[in-house]
């Protein structure tokens, strides 16, 4: 991947953290340096999920060209090359307008703000975005939904600090809500939908009637594989080999990539595969999302089952739990071996949290080397020192990345090469 691409994005974006308290909150204005920062990663899956959703999923038909435009902006081709417009103008006769998307995940909900510009007789490009992020995620309001209108309301003054007052009335806002409600009984997640929808509906914006849902796993997968691929370049040029996507939320975790082999059609379980269309070409995808298997979800379903002392060691003992849990849960695709896989969400969290890549550019690393950290980690006293005699050669070995850093936001992930992979594959 060549330097620099994304991190153009970073440039026009305004990222605003919620701090530790949890009440601060700054602007962080990126000043073209090419840094890639961990925030960049919520922009790329959103505008690939802005994408999906409003274009190739409802306007088939319109797919190639509003996919050329909005993710091209997305990789920094053009914003290079002019100057960003104060919003709410319309310099030399460009259209600006705005767009609002609520990703409402199951262990926060973030407001991605995005201004396009549209040059006359041209079709539209993003030129700004502005972020914030609240914990907890809204299925932590299940049983007191009132409480959820709060969150709701203060990313929507984000909102409306960001947008010119003359836009709001046609400024779309859209909610699109993941595992943590698909995990709730329906009415429940039903109840807390109703309420947001009815924060959108008092609020100056347009919102239409199924402005707030709940996406299904394909298309939360399929929505992240289109973006990744977008910024490693292979959507655009037909003879380069896709890479696959894997994200691990909090309460699902989804993987997608494109099969080469018949035999991976063939045995792939029903579900599992899907098929969209763009720029002509029809893309049959292996894609699926294991609902409970993220980090928080199979945390719970691993440590909720303990009882009594551990007899054998706190790592076999995880490995043993781990094992029931997923046990008959989730298919081995044979194919993957021979994919490039792009990794997001807690896998580069877990990664960067033990040294395996570095928190601001990501890296790539081999399957294998996420036990060899699990089993580091295990052999840790509570205290943070490593136990005098760990008898495993596992913690011998250095916890570092394998191969290249990646200096491109899309890596706010973790790369896995071809080779890594089918190695850490045939350790399994
Ligand atoms: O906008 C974002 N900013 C920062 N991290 C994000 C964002 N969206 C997702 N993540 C990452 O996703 C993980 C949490 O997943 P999420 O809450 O989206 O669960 P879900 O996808 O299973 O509903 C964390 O690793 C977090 O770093
Ligand atoms: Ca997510």
């Amino acid at each position: 991947m060549k330097r620099g691409t994304c991190c153009e994005t970073c440039r026009k974006t305004t990222y605003i953290h919620q701090s530790s308290a949890g009440k601060e909150m700054r602007k962080i204005p990126n000043h073209g340096n090419l840094r890639v920062t961990k925030v960049a990663y919520p922009l790329g899956l959103c505008v690939g999920l802005f994408i999906y959703v409003a274009y190739i999923k409802w306007h088939r038909a319109s797919a190639t060209q509003a996919f050329l435009s909005i993710a091209g902006v997305a990789s920094g081709a053009r914003w290079g090359q002019q100057a960003h417009s104060p919003p709410g103008t319309a310099a030399h006769g460009h259209e600006v307008f705005y767009g609002i998307m609520f990703d409402a995940g199951s262990t926060g909900t973030r407001v991605h703000v995005f201004q396009f510009d549209q040059p006359p007789g041209e079709i539209p490009t993003l030129t700004h975005e502005t972020f914030k992020a609240l914990k907890p995620g809204l299925s932590a309001y299940a049983d007191d939904v009132e409480k959820s209108a709060q969150g709701i309301q203060e990313l929507l003054d984000v909102a409306k600090q960001d947008i010119p007052f003359d836009f709001w009335k046609t400024t779309p806002v859209v909610l699109k809500a993941t595992a943590g409600l698909r995990l709730l009984p329906g009415e429940k997640a039903q109840k807390l939908l109703q309420k947001v929808k009815e924060v959108f509906k008092a609020s100056p914006f347009l919102v239409g009637d199924d402005c707030v849902s709940i996406m299904n796993g394909t298309d939360e997968g399929v929505s992240a594989w289109i973006t990744v691929n977008f910024l490693t370049g292979s959507l655009k040029a037909p003879g380069r080999s896709s890479v696959g996507m894997l994200d691990l939320g909090g309460g699902s975790t989804q993987i997608t990539f494109l099969p080469r082999l018949e035999a991976t059609l063939q045995a792939s379980p029903p579900g599992h595969l899907t098929a969209i269309r763009m720029f002509n070409r029809t893309y049959r995808l292996y894609s699926y999302s294991y609902l409970g298997l993220g980090l928080m979800s199979a945390r719970l379903a691993i440590l909720g089952g303990v009882e009594g002392q551990p007899e054998a060691s706190l790592h076999e003992l995880c490995v043993s739990r781990v094992s029931e849990i997923l046990r008959n849960k989730v298919h081995r695709t044979e194919e993957v071996k021979h994919v490039e896989f792009y990794a997001f969400s807690y896998y580069y969290d877990l990664a960067a949290s033990v040294g395996l890549i570095d928190a601001e550019n990501g890296g790539s690393l081999v399957v294998g080397d996420f036990e060899l950290a699990a089993k580091y980690v295990d052999h840790l006293e509570p205290d943070g020192e490593p136990v005098s005699d760990p008898g495993d050669a596992a913690t011998e070995q250095p916890l570092c990345v394998h191969g290249p850093h990646l200096h491109q936001p899309a890596a706010a992930g973790v790369r896995l090469s071809q080779e890594q992979s089918a190695e850490a594959d045939s350790e399994n």
